[in-house]
């Protein structure tokens, strides 16, 4: 498979290129060449694999610079009980990623799929997990190195860190909003020690710290030199380990591969939801896609109108559901070019004009009378949204969520069909956002066992300004 960028300027390369490289040289996201067509019976005949098998089935097609028994050796290294269940035995899919079905809603069955139970109670460890262990396996082939520079707004900060402890060769330096994450979150990652692991906290928004990513990234001979790499979800390796559950929770919900389910994706950087988007195109039959913001609702109003308007980082909201606190979505960029039918000159032109101009609108181009075909649909939702959907979730099922997930709860229950199951990605616990919880509820989230006292760790972090230059210098002092 080669890989191209959605700004049409980059020599293709190779899946294990591309994994190590992160941004295109001309500063687009890599998406692959096509998409592999995946037909009902092959689909149905996946049922019942192992979450590690099936994931087998699906990279297989993504990444065939890896030898067949390599691939299968990280897969099942990477998916097991251990890392995934706590423990618990893992004798098939339901158990690394099981449906918890709520009840039935208008008609249908609505469940949250349940991506949270890895290291650091995230749905960011379902694919981070997996990129610790390619990296290590791509970087001893190459008998290279690598500088990990990433942005975080919570989550992916300390998945990353967790993945990356220990890996031979990987220094991280993880740009966190300051002050904007919850406790338990900063808690998770400033408490790690180790020496390969650097956490600058970033006077600005998360916007601000992605934005420093790419302008490092985007200085082809300082990336060069000091073998800068990334694993935010502009890494092409981050979305496809995520293809993989939406096949498993579509395989999980459904007996016959003539059946419809809708997901509905707690969405921020649009990371998560376009690993959605990748597996309908290969053919999953997915009705509905829908994007769930929280207050910084950007995606939504471009689904509802077709005008794309990123906010300026003084514009974003510091909300309850801060992980989700984005106003320039990454991978918006990656749909973007599908929909201008993987053109990518006219891609790069509407995302210059992201800069020069805040935005762009497509609600006169022809393009936007194509976008049902892609089975999107959206919804906001507010800290009273959030507070109510928590508290009736707890009531009506006895299920405790987080944050998140409940905007994706309340969005979802917009978009019911009687007879097509909806899937909520349950993309954190409630732990991680326990101060909401306790407004919420009146009573403390449950602590996984060993994390009672995290937040009082001693912590290490440096400040740092939104500045470019300075996170340079800061990385030249500090790669090995
Ligand atoms: C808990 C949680 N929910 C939802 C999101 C949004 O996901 P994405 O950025 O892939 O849209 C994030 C961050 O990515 C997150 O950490
Ligand atoms: N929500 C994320 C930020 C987006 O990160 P990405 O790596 O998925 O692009 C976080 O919690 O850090």
């Amino acid at each position: 498979m080669r890989y191209q960028s959605t700004r049409g300027n980059s020599p293709q390369q190779s899946f294990l290129e591309i994994l190590l490289g992160g941004l295109a040289p001309d500063g687009g996201l890599y998406l692959p060449s096509h998409y592999p067509q995946i037909s009902k019976a092959q689909l149905d005949s996946w049922r019942g694999l192992s979450y590690a098998d099936l994931a087998y089935e699906i990279l297989s097609l993504y990444c065939d610079d890896i030898p067949d028994t390599d691939l299968r050796a990280l897969l099942r290294k990477t998916y097991t009980a251990q890392v995934y269940c706590n423990g618990r035995a893992a004798d098939s899919a339901q158990d690394i990623t099981p449906i918890h079905w709520l009840g039935e809603e208008q008609g249908t069955r609505i469940g949250l799929l349940s991506l949270s139970n890895g290291p650091t109670l995230a749905f960011k460890d379902m694919a981070m997990q997996l990129l610790g262990n390619l990296f290590e396996y791509a970087l001893k082939r190459a008998g290279q190195q690598l500088n990990i520079l990433g942005a975080t707004s919570g989550d992916t900060g300390s998945a990353a860190e967790y993945a990356m402890r220990g890996k031979e060769g990987v220094t991280v330096f993880m740009l966190s909003p300051r002050g904007k994450m919850s406790a338990f979150q900063s808690a998770q990652m400033y408490s790690l020690q180790d020496p390969n692991i650097f956490n600058l906290a970033v006077g600005g928004v998360f916007d601000d710290c992605q934005d420093i990513v790419k302008a490092v990234s985007n200085d082809l001979p300082f990336k060069a030199k000091n073998q800068i790499g990334t694993v935010n979800s502009i890494n092409w390796g981050r979305v496809v380990a995520q293809v993989i559950y939406y096949f498993q929770g579509y395989l999980l919900a459904t007996k016959s591969s003539n059946e419809k389910v809708s997901f509905t994706v707690p969405s921020g950087n649009f990371g998560n939801v376009c690993a959605g988007h990748i597996a309908r195109m290969m053919g999953l039959p997915i009705e509905h896609l829908v994007v769930a913001t929280n207050e910084n609702d950007v995606l939504d109003e471009f689904y509802k109108t077709g005008v794309y308007r990123a906010r300026k980082s003084a514009e974003t909201l510091h909300t309850s559901s801060p992980s989700m606190d984005i106003s320039k979505a990454s991978n918006f960029e990656r749909f973007i070019f599908d929909l201008m039918s993987q053109d990518g000159q006219a891609t790069a032109k509407l995302f210059q004009q992201v800069e020069s101009q805040g935005g762009f609108d497509l609600s006169k181009d022809s393009v936007y009378k194509t976008m049902a075909k892609y089975g999107f649909r959206s919804g906001r939702s507010t800290h009273e949204n959030r507070i109510a959907t928590i508290q009736d979730i707890d009531q009506r099922y006895g299920v405790v969520i987080d944050t998140h997930t409940a905007d994706g709860v309340k969005v979802a229950r917009e978009h019911l069909q009687a007879g097509i199951p909806m899937l909520v990605l349950e993309t954190a616990l409630p732990i991680k956002f326990e101060e909401t919880i306790l407004e919420a509820l009146g009573r403390p989230a449950d602590c996984p066992k060993g994390l009672e006292g995290i937040k009082s760790l001693p912590q290490r972090v440096v400040n740092i300004d939104a500045d470019v230059s300075q996170v340079k210098s800061f990385i030249t002092d500090h790669v090995n």
